[in-house]
Parts: structure tokens; C-alpha cells; sequence
């Protein structure tokens, strides 16, 4: 089973992921951007101000692909429980934010995102949004670069609730305005239930 965490910058997804790490030690737990060669290629592109924002889709999409064939689907084939910090609805709301302030010609950049990676992606079995409005989030991530930013994160935000819109199934929303105590043992209920399923 594949369960991501998503969320805007500074809504608490690696705090718990770190839980469920301490809490299902058989399983796999991963991140996006990866530790990978082409997950520092992404990590340079994000600290740029000035990135290609087409570049830095395809960036992402290959870092996902490597993390798909290295990590990803050899834990799924040994029927193994993954936990992914990040996948791919993140390029879905943040490269769409990004397109759409470019000057890019697309009409619909969430679509056309989507589309790229309906080629040879595997979807999430579930996915748990820890739901924070954007000014908190970029107070909480500290404002460091140009995600983090406020009205950035209320674009991306917009896009979340699209994709929740669309495939209410799959998503979980969380609180993620309580406390961590809170919001972690959330997370680690919602888990436990989907992993009982
Ligand atoms: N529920 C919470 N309430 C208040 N502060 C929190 C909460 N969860 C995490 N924090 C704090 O907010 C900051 C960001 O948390 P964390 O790194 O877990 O978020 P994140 O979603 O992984 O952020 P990013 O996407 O920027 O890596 C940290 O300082 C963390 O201690
Ligand atoms: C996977 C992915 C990430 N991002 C952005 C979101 C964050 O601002 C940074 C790094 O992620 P972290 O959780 O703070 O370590 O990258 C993105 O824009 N698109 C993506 O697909």
C-alpha cells in the first residue's frame, strides 16, 4: 500500500513521518524531492529565484521517476507498506501555481501536469492533506525561499482543494492547525484504519 503525506510548506509532514517511521519500522518511508542525484538537481532549482519553470516540472517529474523505479515500486512488489513525504500531487499544486504566474502558454497547467505523469505513474492508495491555511504555513516553513511565500502558498492551497474535489476518496484531510500531539495521533488513527482495510 502506498500512503502519501501532502501539504503546504511548514504543515507538519515530516514531523509525522517521523511518528509513523517509529511506529511501522517494517515499512518504507520516503520523501520527494529525493536524496538522489536528481533530487539535488531539484533542490538547485528550487533555491534559484529565477528557475525555468517548465525545467523545473521536468526535474521534479524525473526525480519521481527514479524514485518510483528505485524505491517506490520494488517495496510495493514485495507487498511492503510505503510512506511517502511528498509525491506526486505536489508537482500538481505547485508546478500548476508556478505555470500559471508564468508566462508558459498553458491553458490548464494542474491538466497538463496530470497528464505527463498518467503516462507511468503509480497513483497513491491513499493520501493524508494536513490542511493549513497559507499564511501559517509559510510562518511555520519560515519564508526561506520562493515557495514559502504567502500568496504563493494560497495558489497551491486552491490547487489542493482541486484535487481533493476531484478524487474525494483517496484523500484524508487532517487539521493541521492543532497541536503536533494532535495532529500526529490524527495521522497515526487515519493509518492504522487504512492499514486494517
Ligand atoms: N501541529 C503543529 N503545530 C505547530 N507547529 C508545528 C506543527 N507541526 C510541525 N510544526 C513545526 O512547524 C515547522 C515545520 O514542520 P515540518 O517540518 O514537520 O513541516 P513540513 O510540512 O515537513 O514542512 P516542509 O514542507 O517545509 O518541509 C517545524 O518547526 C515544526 O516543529
Ligand atoms: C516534491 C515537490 C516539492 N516541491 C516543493 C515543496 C517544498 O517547497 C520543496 C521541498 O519540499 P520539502 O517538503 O519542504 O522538503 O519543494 C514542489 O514544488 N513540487 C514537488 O513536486
Amino acid at each position: 500500500m502506498l500512503i502519501t503525506l501532502e501539504g503546504l510548506d511548514g504543515s507538519g509532514k515530516t514531523t509525522v513521518w517521523e511518528a509513523l517511521r517509529d511506529a511501522y519500522p517494517g515499512a518504507t518511508f520516503t520523501r520527494e524531492p529525493t536524496d538522489s542525484w536528481y533530487g539535488e538537481a531539484v533542490d538547485r532549482s528550487i533555491a534559484a529565484d529565477d528557475a525555468d519553470p517548465l525545467a523545473e516540472l521536468f526535474l521534479l517529474t524525473a526525480d519521481h521517476a527514479n524514485h518510483l523505479s528505485e524505491t517506490v515500486e520494488p517495496a510495493l512488489a514485495d507487498g511492503g507498506l510505503v510512506v511517502s513525504d511528498r509525491y506526486s500531487d505536489s508537482r500538481f499544486a505547485y508546478q500548476a501555481a508556478t505555470l500559471a504566474a508564468s508566462d508558459v502558454p498553458l491553458d490548464r497547467p494542474l491538466e497538463y501536469i496530470r497528464g505527463i505523469h498518467a503516462g507511468f505513474s503509480r497513483p497513491p492508495d491513499a493520501t493524508i492533506y494536513l490542511d493549513l491555511d497559507a499564511r501559517a504555513a509559510a510562518e511555520r516553513a519560515g519564508r526561506t525561499n520562493k515557495f514559502e511565500q504567502d500568496g504563493y502558498l494560497a495558489t497551491v492551497r486552491d490547487n489542493y482543494e482541486r484535487l481533493i474535489d476531484a478524487e474525494p476518496d483517496r484523500f484524508v484531510r487532517v487539521d493541521a492547525s492543532r497541536s503536533p500531539e494532535a495532529v500526529t495521533a490524527r495521522v497515526e488513527a487515519v493509518v492504522a484504519e487504512l492499514v486494517e482495510e
